[in-house]
């Protein structure tokens, strides 16, 4: 049975949900799901706007036939080819042998790559700028080269203010019932799992989001179709501002994220300490993970989030402790820059993490590493106590 909601009158949501799904990209958890967003628009000639993951192929497919009532299809329009939005196309050919499939040269090149399809003669490549008509309908091509693929693409149709966005504006989680940012309560409490989202997929392309959002500045745009999550529809403001800051790696607040490693607990005893004094001065929204416990793709959220870290971490084999080090490793890989950072180090006999920690931090753009790193030898004893207090007033101040 078809589940299709329509967007406008002429233009149908034909996507769906993934609840079974442990790890998108076999790497991030999704306790909520993911959905795929596909659309159909109908006119004269009628539309597929990208197709779904091979998971929900069977639903896809009902819900295309459905929205296009029995009518042709003419065109596929693929503004991105990564697997979970493409891997349907060869289905969709099969049962519409007519249709056009429209992208740009590289969406071509990367179909050939994936897939054995013949497209002699079924492809219409455009370029930055070109337009197609559908009828009233006409779909304007905005190029978002690396946002976060080369060949992304997005489309703009001028008669109803439609962005199809691909990836950007999406985030994790199935639709629970609400397609639309309107229908449901609270749609900032998205913002979370979007920022994890932007933070892990797209984070690393700070400039090429910069750029694309320069042009979408100068469109008129009533709704934002994406290719995961909510349909952005009435207030979205605040979803362009969050974009325009995380791709000016701009902190969304003046708030620290602590994140501590630990296995005998002493570490996380002076990461403890140091949260409880931050708090006591007054500083809000401060969050305190074991990076051993949360999976990194959250820890890079919150440095999203947050203008202050602190790193505590003890001394592994006279290296950094694992876990700490895949955080910062994925910190310089996704680009992250300007955040100030205070350090707790430890070690039994010869601590050398603060060393390391503040060595990968400088490597990264603007990361302010505050003097007075506190060494701990295998615990905080009394007479340090007035280090951290020190190293808390270092933050308040610079906060
Ligand atoms: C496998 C292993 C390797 C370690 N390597 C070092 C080291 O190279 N240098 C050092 O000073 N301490 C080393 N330590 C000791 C810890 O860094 C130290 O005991 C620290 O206080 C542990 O902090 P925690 O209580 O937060 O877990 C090592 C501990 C373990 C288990």
């Amino acid at each position: 049975m078809h589940c299709t909601r329509e967007v406008t009158k002429d233009i149908i949501w034909v996507g769906g949900n993934d609840r079974r799904l442990a790890l998108f990209e076999n790497l991030f958890p999704i306790p909520d799901g993911v959905s795929y967003n596909s659309y159909v628009i109908l006119d004269e000639k009628t539309a597929v706007m990208d197709t779904v993951d091979a998971s929900i192929t069977r639903q896809f497919i009902e819900n295309v036939e459905h929205a296009l009532g029995g009518r042709k299809l003419d065109y596929l329009v693929i503004n991105h080819m990564e697997p979970d939005h493409c891997a349907t196309i060869g289905e969709l050919l099969r049962i519409h042998p007519e249709l056009t499939l429209v992208g740009n040269e590289k969406t071509f090149r990367l179909i050939s790559q994936f897939y054995d399809i013949d497209m002699e003669g079924r492809t219409l490549a455009v370029k930055e700028g070109d337009t197609l008509c559908l009828g009233k309908h006409t779909l304007h091509f905005v190029f978002a080269p690396m946002v976060h693929w080369p060949e992304v693409m997005m489309a703009y149709e001028e008669s109803e203010k439609i962005l199809f966005a691909a990836d950007a504006f999406g985030s994790f989680g199935a639709h629970n019932g609400a397609l639309f940012s309107d229908e449901v309560a609270d749609a900032k409490a998205e913002l979370p799992e979007m920022r994890r989202y932007y933070g892990n997929i797209v984070g690393k392309y700070g400039p090429q989001v910069q750029a694309v959002l320069k042009k979408a500045a100068g469109l008129d745009i009533a709704v934002i179709c994406p290719l995961h999550g909510l349909i952005w529809r009435g207030d979205f403001g605040w979803v362009l501002e969050a974009y325009d800051k995380w791709s000016k790696y701009e902190p969304e607040e003046k708030s620290v994220v602590v994140f501590y490693a630990s296995m005998y607990g002493d570490t996380q005893n002076a990461a403890e300490i140091l949260a409880g004094m931050l708090a006591q001065e007054g500083v809000k929204g401060i969050r305190v993970y074991d990076v051993s416990k949360t999976h990194v793709s959250y820890l890079i959220s919150e440095v999203f989030r947050c203008s202050h870290l602190v790193m505590a971490a003890p001394t592994y084999n006279n290296g950094l402790y694992p876990a700490m080090e895949n955080l910062l490793t994925d910190m310089a890989a996704l680009n992250l820059q300007n955040r100030t950072v205070g350090l707790i180090a430890n070690g039994s006999w010869a601590p050398q993490s603060g060393k390391i920690m503040d060595a990968k931090l400088s490597a990264m753009k603007n990361m302010r590493v505050l003097d007075g790193t506190v060494t701990l030898r295998s615990s905080l004893k009394e007479e340090q106590t007035e280090e951290l207090a020190a190293l808390c007033r270092q933050i308040v101040e610079s906060l």
